[in-house]
């Protein structure tokens, strides 16, 4: 089978041609490697400024036409001297999301090869293609992915049909937020190469680092460093701090959702996944803590039509295909819409109840009786100094809120010792499991009560997921623990957050998540102080479509 890929979003006009038999489309070790993707693309490249959206969608007017030929041409070479039909099988393209002007021409451009050769038609989720072209080389089965590109950031698992978000950028995607603070410093798009280039002659200077669960923001760090170049701190050592700063709470949350799911494969996809820095310290947390990584290789991490191809040939073998009628793009286009036709793996079986020693996400826990020693081990991967100042941090304020939270009647384990320093605590068991392994409604429904007690004496958890929350015998037998992320504050989104971070975390470990939302909301309704504000934020955190 011969597939066509299309890709342009944004600044790529590239088109490809995926080669493979039925054999090679589920197994990739059968074919020979990435070498039989062929791949065109021009890319736009802006005078000044970043991304036009009239500028890109004249880029692509020009190029997609010319990128598609050549494929072709490369099509039609590879066929035997035997083949008398058409040069390709399906053309896939890049559906969304992305620039409407751009995404427009490339659905034009798709429909036409596909009438012209009468071929069928696939559309492919950009984001989805990102995180499946690795998942097709590695070979991986199961793997939580962590999409870095431009205009996205995202922790992504799989789930009973659908790639579901664990955790994503509350504002800019992550290739943005780097290339504002470039044109701001007057360096020319993309921003990104330059960045890794400076950092390497750069010493290490502390940015706000804002991870919420296993969801980030960018705009308070990327506003910081503006202002410290601003102030006069040499651009490289800003560099490198962002980079330390933001690849490291990228790594944090790859790391929470690992843990959260008990997955051991981890796979990268997007354009800032060519910094090696990234791969770097993403390599180095899956040999801490025993997992497997995959990067592609540059040419297939960037925006790029072979990641088209592929999961376009995959989809294809499965039926999936579109009409001409039905086939719109969707500028927000979310990888959660998709519905996976294709071999996408099944999530981990887990065995539930305790071992006497618990890898958490950042700390190992160890069972002596009735008591727990959590230590907060160090990570290689992130600069010594911000990993020591997490640590203590984070120590700190899991001893202060979890007192506090027990003091607002909430039922937290009894703190016998607490050494900032060797980021230690010595704490009361509780509970005999996890939440995510003993979910039930009345269960969901004290954490609720819970959130919005703790809402209404002015502090957030931080990281309300369903390894958070220790069950167990007695009523209600429901005790939330792991505060560190926890801070004061009366903010309606700050309590929306709270809110949101459980529910992606039941997204990512059940398959009736949305019953269990639905008794977390009511719940918390009927408890909370305040009015709807806190549920009505929720609403319209839960519905931004975050593709800036
Ligand atoms: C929707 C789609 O159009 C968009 N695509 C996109 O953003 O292009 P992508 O090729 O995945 O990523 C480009 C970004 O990747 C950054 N980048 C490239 N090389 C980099 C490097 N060495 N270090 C850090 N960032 C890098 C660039 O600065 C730019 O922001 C997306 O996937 O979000
Ligand atoms: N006080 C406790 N009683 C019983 N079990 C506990 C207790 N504290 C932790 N655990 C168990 O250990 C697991 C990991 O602990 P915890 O979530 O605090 O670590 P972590 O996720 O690494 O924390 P952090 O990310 O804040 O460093 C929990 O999911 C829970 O099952
Ligand atoms: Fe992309």
């Amino acid at each position: 089978m011969r597939v066509l890929g299309i890709e342009g979003t944004a600044w790529a006009a590239s088109a490809a041609i995926f080669e493979a038999d039925e054999s090679e489309l589920r197994d990739p070790s059968a074919a020979a490697s990435g070498d039989h993707v062929f791949i065109e693309t021009d890319a736009y490249q802006p005078d000044s400024g970043g991304i036009h959206p009239r500028e890109a969608a004249e880029h692509m007017g020009e190029a997609i036409p010319k990128v598609v030929e050549r494929a072709l041409d490369h099509a039609r070479e590879r066929a035997p001297d035997t083949e008398t039909g058409p040069p390709i099988d399906a053309v896939a393209f890049s559906r969304g999301p992305g620039l409407g002007p751009c995404l427009r021409i490339v659905g034009t451009a798709a429909r036409a090869v596909a009438q012209r050769f009468d071929v069928a038609l696939v559309g492919v989720n950009h984001m989805v293609a990102h995180l499946e072209v690795g998942r097709y080389f590695s070979g991986f089965s199961s793997p939580i992915c962590l999409n870095a590109s431009g205009a996205n950031a995202h922790v992504l698992g799989y789930r009973s049909g659908r790639y579901r978000v664990l955790g994503e950028t509350m504002d800019t995607g992550v290739g943005n937020a780097i290339d504002k603070f470039t044109r701001h410093v007057g360096w020319s798009h993309p921003g990104g190469p330059k960045v890794e280039d400076h950092a390497t002659r750069g010493t290490y200077v502390d940015l706000p680092y804002v991870v919420k669960g296993m969801d980030f923001s960018f705009s308070g760090i990327m506003s910081a460093a503006k202002q410290a170049t601003d102030r006069g701190t040499p651009v490289e050592d800003v560099c490198r701090g962002l980079e330390e700063t933001i690849f490291a709470m990228l790594t944090e949350v790859a790391e929470r959702a690992l843990s959260l799911t008990d997955a051991d494969e981890l796979v990268l996809g997007g354009g800032v996944g060519q910094n090696e820095r990234l791969r770097s310290m993403l390599a180095e947390m899956c040999t801490q803590r025993g997992a497997e990584f995959y990067a592609p290789e540059p040419r297939f991490l960037r925006d790029n039509a072979g990641m088209i191809a592929i999961l376009g040939a995959r989809m294809y073998a499965a039926g999936d295909t579109l009409s001409i009628p039905d086939s719109g793009i969707d500028s927000d286009f979310r990888p959660d819409q998709v519905e996976v036709t294709w071999d996408a793996g099944e999530p981990v079986a887990r065995v539930g109840g305790d071992a006497d020693e618990i890898q958490g996400a950042e700390a190992l826990v160890r069972f002596e009786g009735d008591r727990v020693i959590k230590e907060r081990r160090p990570r290689s991967y992130r600069h010594p100094k911000l990993d020591e100042r997490l640590r203590s941090e984070r120590t700190r304020q899991e001893a202060r809120l979890t007192s506090e939270a027990r003091r607002h009647g909430v039922p937290t384990p009894v703190i016998h010792d607490v050494d900032p320093r060797d980021a230690r605590i010595v704490f009361q068991r509780v509970g005999d499991r996890e939440l995510r392994d003993g979910l039930t409604e009345e269960r969901v429904r004290a954490v609720g009560r819970q959130l919005a007690a703790i809402h209404d004496a002015g502090f957030v958890h931080g990281d309300p997921t369903t390894r958070n929350v220790r069950v167990g015998a007695g009523d209600p037998g429901v005790f939330l623990i792991d505060f560190g992320l926890g801070y004061y504050t009366r903010d309606t989104e700050d309590h929306a957050m709270d809110l949101h971070v459980l529910d992606q975390s039941l997204a990512g470990t059940t398959d009736d998540a949305e019953r269990l939302r639905a008794a977390v909301a009511d719940a918390y309704r009927t408890a909370s102080e305040r009015d709807d504000t806190v549920l009505d934020r929720l609403d319209a955190i839960e519905d931004r479509g975050r593709y800036q």
